[in-house]
């Protein structure tokens, strides 16, 4: 961990090995190490305050968190891509990000640096509930963004929920209704859930929505084929092509989504979808809906084609920030939202 971050985010403190001022290496149990420092807590923000630093065990070693009240962003998923992506997102906008990250259970390393200026420790699905509340108990807080794996994200929202933890689902592939109902049968939970969080992509989103509502069957009649290209990796067919059907039903469309192709193949992804051979396998997002009338004679189509997640990363960026206000508004009328909902309070940025 960067002195930096521990300074400004938190001291981890092996008890009794670190004078005041002063920083130390650790190396735990299953030979991870962790640069921990001591220090005061920072005043940083009017939310902050500092009070007795909580003891907590984590892979062997025993740490000190600094309590603190203020807003800190937990990102899972690291070091998958689009988790790390986010880490980066979340420091450039300089808010505190928790140094631990929930991750997957084959992942060898310990430890993923973020842009080489900060480190976190990786907690395996085994220590996550231990972890989790822990971090709860010392920064109530805390924001989790979860970007991991189809397989694992309902069971990780059940756990935020069990923890009290407000979460950003990025993660597609789940089942997002349990979500919502469990996030609305918990008094103070929070939680946005969306398949996309580029600004540009939600408003595509709410537009096929609102004619969807507004003119329900005017494409009574047409066909639809819908494409999608992911680098390899991807394990489930588009989340956000699977949103943009619901609404192209309402149109009138008959369509089901085990319809949506999926492309997985690098040579097809450029050959057929044109998608710039750099981000085929570093991440790219080509999708493309095309509408066809019953006699041929007319013909829509909408295409949306991302290169890389930056895009995705400053947007879950703005729903973290969108939450903690929400949670912080006293009004608790909503508190399951869709990416839709933070375009509409106006907190998408770029
Ligand atoms: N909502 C949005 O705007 C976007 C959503 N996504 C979604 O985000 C998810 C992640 O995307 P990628 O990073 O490309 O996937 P990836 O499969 O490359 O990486 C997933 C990471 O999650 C970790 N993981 C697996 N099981 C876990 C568990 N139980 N707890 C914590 N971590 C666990 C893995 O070790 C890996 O590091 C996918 O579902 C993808 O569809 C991706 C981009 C944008
Ligand atoms: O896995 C990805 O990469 C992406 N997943 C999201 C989805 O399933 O729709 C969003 C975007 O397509 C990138």
């Amino acid at each position: 961990m960067s002195q930096a971050r521990s300074a400004d985010w938190m001291a981890f403190v092996p008890l009794g090995a670190v004078g005041e001022g002063s920083s130390a290496r650790i190396r735990g149990r299953s030979g991870a190490t962790l640069v921990v420092s001591r220090g005061p807590c920072v005043r940083a923000s009017s939310r902050r305050r500092c009070g007795v630093p909580l003891r907590m065990q984590v892979d062997g070693m025993e740490v000190q968190i600094e309590r603190s009240d203020e807003l800190c962003v937990m990102v899972n998923g690291v070091p998958g891509p689009m988790a790390t992506e986010v880490a980066r997102a979340v420091l450039r906008r300089k808010l505190p990000l928790v140094p631990f990250a929930l991750t997957g259970p084959s992942v060898a390393q310990h430890e993923a640096s973020i842009d080489g200026s900060s480190e976190v420790k990786l907690v395996k699905p085994d220590a996550a509930r231990s972890v989790l509340k822990q971090i709860k108990a010392a920064r109530p807080n805390v924001v989790c963004v979860d970007y991991t794996h189809p397989s694992s994200a309902n069971a990780n929202a059940s756990l935020y929920a069990e923890c009290g933890v407000c979460y950003v689902m990025g993660t597609t592939g789940g089942d997002a209704d349990a979500m919502r109902r469990e996030v609305a049968d918990k008094a103070g939970m929070f939680a946005v859930v969306a398949p996309n969080m580029a600004k540009q992509i939600v408003a595509f989103q709410a537009a096929m929505k609102i004619m969807a509502e507004q003119f329900p069957g005017a494409f009574e009649g047409y066909t639809l084929t819908v494409v999608e290209s992911h680098q390899s990796t991807k394990a489930d067919t588009s989340g956000t092509a699977k949103a943009v059907v619901a609404s192209f039903k309402q149109l009138g469309l008959d369509f089901d989504v085990d319809q949506i192709e999926k492309v997985r193949d690098p040579e097809q992804s450029i050959s057929r979808m044109r998608v710039p051979a750099d981000a085929v396998s570093s991440g790219h997002a080509f999708h493309t809906y095309h509408l066809s009338s019953p006699d041929g004679s007319v013909h829509f189509e909408f295409q949306h084609n991302v290169a890389g997640r930056r895009v995705y990363a400053e947007g879950t960026v703005d729903a973290v920030q969108f939450l903690d206000r929400q949670r912080g508004s006293g009004s608790a009328s909503q508190t399951v939202f869709d990416m839709i909902d933070v375009l509409r309070s106006g907190s998408m940025k770029s």
